[in-house]
């Protein structure tokens, strides 16, 4: 088989399976890249839900404290009646507090006071074992003065809010700030969920304080509010989107790094994906809030489409059918071309003797002579012509004639050694021998004669010999411009007569 035209099929076919291949993964990966920013898309969205659904409640927060400082006189109904109807309606917050300052000084009035309403009232804190236990000196304290909804929040009644860090860093900022400021996430112990949220204080000045001084000295007190993350998170976000990804929200607040919420595991087996989507809220009452999202696999696979496989398969396909296509017509064309050859050698070949018949002695002879002219060789030519051979056939028969010259032909082949020099059967019983570029042509003819005569083929009928003989008539030429080959021919015929004619049995050089 033709070797380039295989080699193209085979590069055609690497090309085709990696260029199919390729084309899948490209496919493949634009559909992720649009996969990817759906998803995003998503993510920002859930982030702007959340987003908004904190800021609606703190806002709550806001006009509740709005209100209250107008108010002359903080009273406990007053209270009651600002909060209760709001914390009916929300359920993301969990409770509303008062927490005046009271200087140390003051304590013990301060208590004395408020245990009229409450008996046993004391400004307290939590002890390492979380028992309630009075609140340590300190220059000022933060109680729990009046909290709605009571019922649930009994035990924080005096509970001084500046005596756990969290919520004291709070505080301090809210005082020093003037504005809202949320604490860290929270475990909310008295929820059943067991949720996490935050506290969110609000200072509440005499006056309104312009520096930090002086809203220091002003500070009354803070309003608070403590909200529930895990109900603002289900509001904000649907379940059922929550089916597709992984989402947690993380408190980046001073490049801390807390986790506040999630809605499941990464390690479940559900995620391929691990980079996580991260969307940054807008900061919130001093926090900084962080989405980060994970697409879940049924998500992706919900999102894919059959193109990058088919594209594939459709490209194996193709490039199979084309290579096979091809290979097919590469092997009609060779079995096409050995059969040409065959039947070329067979219209060159004498079909007796197997040696180059008549056509193929002239072309041959035509092309050398030729070459000769142009190199300015000299060209030679046998004609060999079996003695008495009429009488062979007359009395072996014509079979065994046929026999006879197929050997005398291998014994000619055996003496011409060069791939420019060919043995043709001339004529019936006539072979002639192409020699181009021989000095001693008249050495070879010779050695033609003794190989057939050593032969030693019975020819009783022979004038001179009882074997079979061949008379060889030899011709040299240095062909010119305008000289034909056929002189060469002639030539070696005269000679060939002059053999026959002087006994047979012989070479004569023209
Ligand atoms: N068996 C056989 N005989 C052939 C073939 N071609 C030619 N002949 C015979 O070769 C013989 C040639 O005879 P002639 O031309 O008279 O020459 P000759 O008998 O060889 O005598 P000289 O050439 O003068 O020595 C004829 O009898 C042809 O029939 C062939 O293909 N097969």
């Amino acid at each position: 088989m033709n070797t380039k035209p295989l080699l193209a099929i085979i590069v055609f076919l690497i090309s085709g399976v990696s260029g199919s291949w390729w084309m899948a993964q490209w496919l493949k990966d634009s559909e992720t890249r649009v996969i990817e920013a759906s998803f995003e898309n998503d993510v920002a969205r859930h982030t702007a839900a959340l987003e908004r659904e904190i800021l609606l409640n703190l806002e709550i927060l806001f006009s509740i404290k709005g209100a209250l400082d107008v108010l002359p006189v903080l009273t406990e109904e007053s209270f009651d009646v600002l909060t209760r109807d709001v914390l009916a309606r929300t359920s993301a917050i969990q409770a509303f507090a008062w927490a005046p300052r009271v200087v140390h000084e003051a304590r013990a009035q301060f208590e004395l006071e408020r245990q009229s309403d409450i008996p046993g009232f004391a400004i307290t804190a939590r002890s390492p074992t979380d028992a309630v236990v009075p609140a340590p000196v300190a220059p000022e304290y933060y109680p729990v003065y009046y909290i709605e909804p009571l019922r649930d929040n009994q035990a924080a009644l005096g509970f001084d809010l500046s005596t756990e860090a969290r919520r004291r860093a709070a505080l301090l900022a809210a005082r020093d700030q003037g504005e809202m400021v949320a604490t860290a996430g929270i475990r909310l112990v008295q929820e059943t969920s067991d949720q996490v949220g935050f506290l969110v204080f609000t200072p509440v000045y005499s006056g309104r304080p312009t520096d930090l001084a002086s809203r220091r000295r002003e500070l009354i007190g803070f309003f608070n509010g403590v909200f529930r993350l895990g109900d603002m998170f289900a509001s904000a976000i649907e379940t059922t989107d929550l089916d597709t990804m992984y989402l947690r929200l993380v408190d980046r607040t001073n490049g801390q790094n807390e986790v506040l919420l999630e809605s499941g595991s990464l390690d479940d087996g559900q995620y391929s994906m691990t980079n996580a989507y991260r969307h940054t809220l807008s900061p919130i009452a001093g926090r900084q809030w962080e989405i980060q999202a994970v697409p879940n696999n049924a998500y992706v696979s919900s999102q894919r489409s059959w193109v990058p496989q088919m594209t594939l398969g459709g490209g194996l396909i193709i490039t199979l059918l084309l290579s096979s296509y091809g290979l097919m017509v590469l092997r009609k064309n060779s079995q096409l071309k050995r059969a040409k050859d065959e039947l070329e050698q067979i219209s060159l070949t004498d079909g007796l003797t197997g040696v180059a018949n008549r056509r193929h002695f002239d072309q041959h002879l035509d092309e050398q002579w030729q070459l000769s002219v142009r190199e300015l060789g000299a060209i030679s030519l046998l004609i060999i012509d079996i003695d008495h051979f009429k009488n062979f056939n007359d009395q072996f028969g014509h079979q065994a004639g046929d026999e006879c010259l197929m050997k005398v032909a291998r014994a000619l082949n055996t003496v011409i050694k060069r791939p420019t020099d060919l043995v043709a059967r001339y004529g019936g019983e006539e072979f002639a021998v192409i020699l181009p570029n021989t000095t001693r042509a008249d050495e070879l003819a010779e050695a033609c004669r003794e190989r057939v005569e050593a032969l030693r083929i019975e020819n009783p009928r022979h004038g001179v010999k009882s074997v079979l003989t061949v008379s060889v008539g030899v011709s040299t030429m240095e062909p010119h411009r305008g000289s034909e080959f056929t002189d060469l021919i002639a030539s070696a015929d005269r000679a060939l007569y002059r053999a026959k004619s002087s006994g047979r049995n012989r070479v004569e050089v023209a």
